[in-house]
């Protein structure tokens, strides 16, 4: 028997309790503190590589090439501090 987790569906049953009010907003920012706290500790919110034993064996691997591309794209672009920018 196959058991087949809609991936796209799973993310994407808007559930304020979990992700709240703004749910339907793409907002990466939710993430700035962790995955346990924008999904309320709540392991099975966000599994964008599967859970379990059966989980994604590429993650290390994804992850390893996502930061490659990030650094080659960050590469063609220089950074300064905005002069209005207080600490
Ligand atoms: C952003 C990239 C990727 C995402 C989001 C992703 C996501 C997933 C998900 C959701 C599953 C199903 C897990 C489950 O059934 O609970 C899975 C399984 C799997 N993934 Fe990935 N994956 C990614 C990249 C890769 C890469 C790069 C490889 C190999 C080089 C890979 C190899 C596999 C394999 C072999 C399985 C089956 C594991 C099993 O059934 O035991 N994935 N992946």
């Amino acid at each position: 028997m196959a058991v087949c987790i809609p991936a796209l569906a799973l993310h994407h049953e808007y559930d304020p309790q979990i992700w709240g009010e703004d749910v339907h907003i793409f907002k990466p920012e939710r993430f700035a503190d962790g995955v346990p706290n924008a999904t309320k500790n709540c392991a099975a919110a966000f599994m964008p590589f599967g859970m379990g034993p059966r989980s994604c064996v590429g993650l290390n691997y994804a992850f390893t090439e996502i930061k490659i591309a990030l650094s080659m794209i960050l590469q063609q672009y220089s950074f300064t501090l905005s002069p209005t920018h207080t600490h």
